[in-house]
């Protein structure tokens, strides 16, 4: 189901006013609607008020989400919030150039959730580049751009479906700080995705962990605040530190977990130059995973679809799952293949649109 909201602006400071009404996606037939949402709001104004009055179910009014984001008053962004199981992503759609239309510091502040539109990262649909069809970039919500989003990507396929005619066509080639990224819609609306290979060198991941197996960093010793956890670096473009729990302990309960204390001490772990997303992983199956996740530059998250497929590989090359699992997160499940005749990753998994909006930069 997706929300839509009619959404009036007022925005005192630069006294302009102007109202929105966002729209369904094309294809949705009837959603949760906001009725006489009124906010004030400018991201320039630390004064962010909102105030919704009534809220009712109801058919949305139907609007071409390429006419919306057509739209190019200057100093006003139009943008389309999705989300992949609650991962949830500021859409930009940035075709005419190569340049983001939102800086670091404005993804920051648009991300924020009391004084923002409220997201875990701002993504912008670029221009494609070395023969690929589009581009992604994304900043994460504390500014900072990570090399490739699973949810992410998800929610960049449907937006650029609303976007374009794609003439039928269900797949397209992404080019991304992780290299090329191939997603493709499915008939029931979910979006697979080739994810490409992972990254298990050590150096590459990167960590500073010695490699154990090949190259790579298996079930290694990483000290954490005093407490011995045992875990596995993979890269999928990004990086990833899988545990399964304390060294020589049983099968985790990852509810128990005070993701909060421990989630930012693997993140900015010594062994890690450029950070960590971290995946805290308990066992129901060879072939049923669920995981929660710290996220580099974002935090606690309800799902990461770079760090689903980080989990799978660690559980195969650890010998805990086979290389097709389903894998729980608190937003959702997540299907994941980590197919042996090329090596590359397949994720499947949900991308809705959460509402249209418009705000001041
Ligand atoms: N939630 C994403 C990952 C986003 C990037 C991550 N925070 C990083 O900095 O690497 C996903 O679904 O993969």
């Amino acid at each position: 189901m997706a929300i839509a909201a009619a959404i009036s602006l007022s925005l005192p400071l630069q006294t302009r006013r102007f109202s929105v009404a966002s729209a369904a996606p094309l294809r949705s037939t009837s959603s949760l609607h906001f009725d006489s949402l009124r906010s004030n709001l400018s991201l320039k104004n630390p004064n962010f008020r909102v105030s919704a009055s009534s809220m009712s179910i109801g058919t949305a009014d139907k609007i071409s989400a390429a006419s919306f984001l057509d739209r190019r008053e200057s100093g006003i962004l139009h943008f389309v919030k999705y989300h992949g199981l609650g991962n949830d992503f500021i859409l930009v759609d940035n075709r005419d150039s190569m340049e983001p239309r939102v800086t670091p510091e404005q993804a920051v502040k648009l991300c924020d959730r009391n004084f923002g539109i409220g997201a875990d990262g701002v993504i912008f649909a670029m221009p494609g580049i070395n023969g690929t069809d589009y581009t992604m970039r994304i900043f994460n919500s504390d500014g900072s751009e990570p090399e490739m989003c699973g949810n992410g990507v998800r929610c960049f396929a449907r937006f650029i479906a609303e976007l374009e005619n794609l003439h039928g066509k269900q797949s397209f080639t992404v080019h991304t700080g992780a290299g090329l990224i191939v997603p493709e819609i499915q008939d029931d609306g979910k979006v697979k995705v080739d994810m490409g290979e992972p990254i298990l060198k050590a150096s590459d991941v990167p960590t500073k962990l010695p490699a154990n197996k090949d190259q790579a960093v298996v079930k290694s010793d990483l000290e954490v605040d005093g407490v011995t956890w045992s875990v596995t670096c993979v890269s999928m473009g990004n990086p990833h530190c899988v545990t399964f729990g304390t060294k020589g302990s049983q099968n985790l309960t990852v509810d128990e977990l005070n993701l909060a204390a421990i989630g930012p001490k693997f993140e900015h772990h010594e062994m890690f130059p450029a950070r960590t997303n971290t995946e805290f992983v308990e066992v129901f199956s060879r072939s049923h995973l669920k995981m929660r996740v710290w996220e580099r530059g974002a935090g606690a998250t309800l799902a990461c679809g770079t760090g689903a497929c980080a989990v799978v590989v660690a559980a195969v090359l650890e010998g805990r799952a086979a290389r097709s699992c389903t894998v729980d997160l608190p937003g959702g499940p997540l299907e994941i293949e980590w197919r042996e005749d090329d090596n590359h990753i397949y994720m499947t998994g949900p991308a809705e649109v959460v509402f249209y909006g418009s705000v001041p930069l």
